[in-house]
């Protein structure tokens, strides 16, 4: 198929090529979905992303680099509020180089509305939480989205997501749980299939792939240690990705 997704992750993924929750016991989710990295310019002369034809889609270039801009925009604001809350400088997470443009990913998704019978039961979207730092996701409000708040409890106890005209839903990531000892959790959430056509567009904001994510001083002390071990970026986010793709 023509836009293939690359080595990049840039590009078009099928229906059941990914599994977000990796126990899930069907082959795969019944999104498909493009992925659009950070668009080249001058700075970035090896833009790996794929476009479509420009005779056929002549403004989508310019749309998703207006998307990344804006969605850029957004992310850094509510990062330098997280960053006031934990008692650090408005500009704590873009000094450090958490916040790396040219890992941002938009993912353009669209959901099935009618299903096979052996889809009975399977997602749109298995249970996951998201990699990065965080995420601004839009949707069209056809529901379907559903969040856990106690992700460790058992049985899990998940709730639908409302849709309210005009506002982002933002997601923690699992870097920012890890950054902040759990101060801020990463929000498992999932998407049913509510047996009707879905769209939505969700943006991803990573850290520098060399970058160490490790508990910051603010968020442990001799009582609550660090919860996680120290590690790259990078390294969280190859192996997650290697989950989802197995
Ligand atoms: O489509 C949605 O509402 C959620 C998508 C999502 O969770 C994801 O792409 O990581
Ligand atoms: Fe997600």
């Amino acid at each position: 198929m023509l836009l293939q997704r690359n080595s990049s992750h840039r590009g078009y993924t099928p229906p059941y090529a990914e599994k977000l929750d990796a126990s899930s016991e069907f082959q795969g989710d019944l999104k498909e979905s493009f992925y659009i990295g950070a668009v080249g310019d001058v700075d970035m002369p090896n833009d790996p992303n794929q476009w479509p034809p420009k005779e056929r889609f002549p403004s989508w270039k310019n749309t998703m680099k207006l998307y990344h801009e804006a969605a850029l925009a957004a992310a850094k604001k509510i990062l330098s509020l997280i960053a006031l809350s934990l008692d650090l400088e408005a500009e704590f997470f873009q000094n450090i180089g958490a916040v790396n443009c040219s890992s941002e990913v938009i993912r353009l998704l669209h959901y099935p509305g009618e299903l096979n019978e052996s889809d009975n039961g399977n997602y749109g979207a298995s249970a996951h939480s998201d990699y990065g730092m965080i995420t601004l996701l839009v949707t069209d409000g056809t529901p379907g989205l559903q969040i856990c708040r106690e992700k460790d409890r058992h049985p899990q106890l998940w709730e639908d997501v409302h849709h309210v005209d005009g506002t982002l839903i933002v997601n923690i990531g699992d870097l920012l749980e890890r950054w902040t000892n759990c101060a801020f959790r990463s929000t498992l959430h999932r998407v049913v299939a509510v047996g009707r056509e879905r769209y939505s567009a969700a943006y991803f904001l990573d850290p520098r792939p060399d970058l160490v994510v490790q508990c910051l001083e603010s968020c442990c002390c001799e009582a609550y240690p660090p919860r996680f071990l120290p590690i790259t970026a990078g390294d969280y986010l190859k192996e997650r990705l290697s989950a989802t793709y197995k």
